[in-house]
């Protein structure tokens, strides 16, 4: 889905780098218990860009999306959205940085309010950014605009969400999250509620606005085979962590964690030849966050876990354009050719990782 213009060609967006959540819960008598929902995040959007944020339910996906809305206040690290922090700003400056990132949830049927018209949904943000749409022929026009951009009619302003699919309410709702403007969005498993022909419809909006508007997405997903097809880098969470970050199609064809190749391996692919031979089935339960194991987070549930692994935690790798796999951790940016995956004893390749395991 990635788009580059002349005048602004490679631009970063968003940059993350360790940032850390800990949440405090309550555990029995004895007071509370820290559970690190984000532990050391460190990721990159650039203009236009899609990234994919994968991983098993209670990884920390969410936290991750809600701490970049800044409904979250982070215990570490930095974030910086077009090189400024958004956690540092107050009054009209966080208003104005507001509107620059927005979000697009599951449920079409749950996220907007029944008693509002898709008009109001719609236009609810620019009660509190009016300096944009400051007259009514202004905001009448601006969302006669947006009901085009996403394919619905200037007539449906006034009905109700209840009078619509769930893929026009999808519609809806990525109209509201476009309509101040906004250079990224957050879409947490935006077509999983949809039919699968509703699901291609929506996905093709995605990418259509995308390409008309050079919005950044950032793509929550269970769905691999939809991560695949959208996204043009992925990374993959674990407990926490970001355990691998890669072009999607170095991330699904030659992963370099042995995390990241098993939710490969379980991936659908078009070419059979492809695919690997023998589907990796991780042994184990997912560790609790309240106590997670010690060194690597995944070596309970590793195949190639070593002593090593219960004492240290793995150096990143920095996997270079011409594919050469380095230790070190890169300091500052990450660029384009620079993958990260975590591990002591990362895997080759797709292939190989079909081989290390099977059903
Ligand atoms: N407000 C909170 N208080 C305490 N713990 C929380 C809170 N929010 C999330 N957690 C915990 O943080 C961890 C990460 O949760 P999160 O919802 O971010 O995961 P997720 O990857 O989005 O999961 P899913 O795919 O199921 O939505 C989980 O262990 C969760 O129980």
């Amino acid at each position: 889905m990635s788009i580059e213009t002349q005048t602004e060609p490679e631009r970063t967006v968003l940059e993350v780098q360790d940032l850390a959540k800990t949440f405090h819960v309550a555990s029995g008598s004895s007071g509370t218990r820290e559970l690190k929902a984000l532990d050391g995040i460190n990721l990159s959007v650039k203009r236009g860009e899609t990234l994919g944020l994968v991983g098993e339910s209670g990884c920390g996906k969410s936290t991750l999306a809600r701490t970049l809305m800044m409904l979250e206040q982070p215990d570490g690290g930095t974030v910086r959205f077009d090189g400024q922090d958004p956690f540092a700003l107050r009054g009209k400056s966080l208003r104005a940085w507001r509107r620059r990132v927005q979000m697009v949830f599951q449920d079409p049927f749950a996220s907007l309010n029944a008693r509002m018209t898709a008009g109001q949904i719609i236009t609810e943000p620019f009660a509190t950014h009016k300096d944009l749409y400051p007259t009514a022929a202004a905001r009448k026009q601006r969302l006669k605009e947006l009901l085009e951009l996403v394919g619905l009619r200037a007539t449906d302003a006034d009905k109700s969400p209840q009078e619509f699919s769930g893929g026009q309410r999808q519609r809806i709702g990525i109209a509201r999250a476009l309509s101040l403007g906004p250079d990224l969005i957050i879409l947490d498993e935006p077509v999983s509620a949809l039919d699968l022909s509703v699901q291609a419809q929506v996905l093709n909006l995605l990418n259509d606005l995308q390409q008309q508007l050079g919005v950044s997405y950032i793509f929550i997903s269970h769905d691999l085979s939809v991560v695949r097809h959208v996204t043009d880098r992925v990374a993959v969470m674990y407990l926490g962590r970001i355990i691998e970050t890669g072009s999607t199609e170095q991330v699904f064809e030659s992963p370099l964690h042995p995390y990241t190749a098993s939710l490969m391996s379980a991936s659908p692919k078009l070419d059979p030849a492809l695919r690997p031979k023998n589907r990796i089935v991780l042994q184990g339960e997912l560790p609790s966050p309240l106590d997670p194991p010690s060194g690597c987070r995944f070596r309970t549930r590793c195949w190639k876990a070593q002593p090593i692994c219960s004492v240290e935690r793995p150096d990143s790798r920095v996997r270079a354009a011409d594919g050469t796999i380095s230790l070190g951790m890169p300091s500052v940016s990450r660029s384009e050719e620079q993958q990260i995956a975590e591990c002591h004893f990362p895997v080759q390749s797709a292939a190989e990782a079909g081989l290390a395991v099977s059903a």
